[in-house]
C-alpha cells in the first residue's frame, strides 16, 4: 500500500471530509432558505441561485468519487447523440443495482454541466434527510409516496412546474422503484410471470406508472429519454465506504438517446414499451457479463476541476475555525472537555458509518 492510499484509509481524513460536507451543507441549506422571499419577486433568479447552491453540495460527493477515489467513468454511446448531452432536457432511465449508482449518475451530470439542476423521482422519505433532502426541496425535486392513488396527481403537478425551468436538467427515474436484491428479484419475477411477461435476469420488473406520468408531463419540456445501463468492471461491488477509503472503481455506462416523440402516449402502450426497453437492457447486461463491455464506441468525458475547487474552498473556510477550536481545547488542559469532545467525535463517526452502509436510506420491504 502506497503512502497516498494509506492516507486515504485514515479515519481522520474521513472525519475531515464528513465535517466539511456536513458543516457546508447546513450553511448552504440556510442560504437556500434565505432565497425564499426571492421566489415571490423573481422566481427564475431564485431557481438559478438554488442550482448553484445545490452544486456546492452535490459536487462535494462527486469530488470524493472523481478526485479522492479516482474512480474511472467510461461512457458507451453513439457519437451523434454525444453533442446533445447537457444541451437539452432529458429523462434518464437507469438500472438500480449499486449503492453508488446515483453518484455515478451525478458524475456524468457534472461532466455535462447539469449537476446543479439534476432531478429525480425520489421516495418521499428522502425529503427529510438533512442537507441532501432539504437541498432537493429548493431544486423542485419530484417526490412520490409510492401510492399511485396519491402520486398520480402530486407527481404530475410537480412535473408540470418544471415546464419553465430556466436551466437544462436531467430527470432521473429508477423504474425498478427499489435497489436490486436476489429476494426482490425473485418476487418481481413472480409478478412478471403472473402478467405473462418475459423474465429478466439483471433487473427487477419496471414499475410503469411513474415512467408514463413523467413522459406525459414532460412532453414539450424534455427532448429525449436517455436509456442508461450501468455496470462495474471485474465484478466490483462499489460502496460509499469504499469511496471514502479511496478505493478506485471502474464504472461503465451505456447510454442510448431515444427521442420522446417515439414513445407511445397511451398508458398501456407506454407500459409495454417500457417492458420491452428493460428486456433490451437485460440483454446489454448479458453482453457485459459475457464480454466485459457494452456494445458500441466509448468515450471518457473528462472530469472538470470545479468539484475539486469547490471542495477546497469549503475546506479552507471550515477547517480554519476547527483548528483554532482544537488548539483552544488542548491548551485548556481540561480532561473533562477533552473526553467529551472525543465522545462526540466517536458518536459522529458511528453515525457516518451507519449512513454510508445505506441501511436507513434503502429499506423498501422485499
Ligand atoms: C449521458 C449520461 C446519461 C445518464 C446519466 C445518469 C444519471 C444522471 C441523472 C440524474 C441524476 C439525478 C439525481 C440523482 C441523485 C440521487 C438519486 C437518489 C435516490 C432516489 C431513488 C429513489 O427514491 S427510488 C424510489 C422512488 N422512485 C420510484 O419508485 C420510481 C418507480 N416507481 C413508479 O414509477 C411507481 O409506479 C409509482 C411510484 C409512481 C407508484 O407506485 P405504486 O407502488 O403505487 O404503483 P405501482 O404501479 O408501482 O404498483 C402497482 C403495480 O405494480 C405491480 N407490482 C406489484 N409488485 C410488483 C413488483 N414487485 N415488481 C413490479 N411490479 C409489481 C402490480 O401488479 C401493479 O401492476 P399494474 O399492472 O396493476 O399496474
Ligand atoms: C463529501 C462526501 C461526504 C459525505 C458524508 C455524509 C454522507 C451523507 C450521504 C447522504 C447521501 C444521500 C443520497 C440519497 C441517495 C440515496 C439513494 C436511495 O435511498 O435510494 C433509494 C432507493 O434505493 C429505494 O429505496 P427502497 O426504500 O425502495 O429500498
Amino acid at each position: 500500500m502506497g503512502f497516498l492510499q494509506l492516507l486515504k484509509s485514515q479515519f481522520l481524513c474521513h472525519l475531515i471530509i464528513c465535517y466539511v460536507f456536513l458543516a457546508s451543507g447546513l450553511i448552504i441549506n440556510l442560504l437556500q432558505l434565505c432565497t425564499l422571499p426571492l421566489w415571490l419577486i423573481n422566481k427564475q433568479l431564485a431557481r438559478r441561485i438554488n442550482v448553484r447552491l445545490a452544486y456546492c453540495i452535490s459536487s462535494q460527493m462527486v469530488a470524493t468519487l472523481e478526485w479522492w477515489s479516482g474512480t474511472e467513468c467510461t461512457l458507451y454511446t453513439d457519437p451523434k447523440s454525444y453533442s446533445l448531452y447537457g444541451n437539452e432536457n432529458a429523462i434518464v432511465v437507469l438500472n438500480h443495482m449499486f449503492e453508488i449508482d446515483f453518484l455515478c449518475g451525478w458524475t456524468f451530470c457534472e461532466r455535462f454541466g447539469v449537476l446543479g439542476s439534476s432531478k429525480v423521482l425520489a421516495k418521499k422519505e428522502l425529503a427529510y434527510v438533512p442537507i441532501i433532502g432539504w437541498m432537493w426541496y429548493f431544486l423542485e425535486i419530484v417526490f412520490c409516496k409510492r401510492k399511485w392513488e396519491e402520486d398520480r396527481t402530486t407527481v404530475a403537478q410537480s412535473l408540470q412546474r418544471l415546464q419553465d425551468y430556466p436551466e437544462n436538467f436531467w430527470f432521473l427515474l429508477y423504474c425498478e422503484g427499489t435497489r436490486f436484491t436476489p429476494k426482490k428479484h425473485q418476487i418481481s419475477m413472480q409478478v412478471a410471470e403472473s402478467k405473462g411477461l418475459p423474465k429478466l435476469k439483471y433487473h427487477l420488473l419496471p414499475r410503469t406508472k411513474g415512467f408514463w406520468v413523467t413522459v406525459q408531463n414532460l412532453r414539450g419540456t424534455a427532448a429525449a429519454v436517455y436509456d442508461s445501463t450501468l455496470n462495474f468492471r471485474n465484478n466490483e461491488v462499489p460502496t460509499m465506504l469504499g469511496i471514502l477509503n479511496g478505493k478506485k472503481y471502474h464504472a461503465d455506462l451505456y447510454v442510448r438517446r431515444i427521442p420522446l416523440e417515439s414513445i407511445p402516449e397511451d398508458e398501456a402502450e407506454c407500459a409495454a414499451w417500457l417492458h420491452k426497453l428493460y428486456q433490451e437492457k437485460d440483454s446489454f447486461q448479458e453482453h457485459y457479463a459475457q464480454t466485459g463491455r457494452f456494445p458500441g464506441p466509448t468515450v471518457s468525458p473528462a472530469r472538470r476541476p470545479w468539484s475539486l475547487i469547490n471542495w477546497l474552498f469549503w475546506s479552507c473556510l471550515l477547517l480554519y475555525p476547527l483548528v483554532l477550536l482544537l488548539i483552544q481545547l488542548i491548551s485548556s488542559g481540561s480532561v473533562l472537555t477533552i473526553a467529551t469532545s472525543v465522545a462526540v467525535c466517536t458518536a459522529a463517526a458511528d453515525l457516518t458509518t451507519q449512513t454510508f452502509s445505506g441501511s436507513s436510506l434503502d429499506d423498501r420491504p422485499d
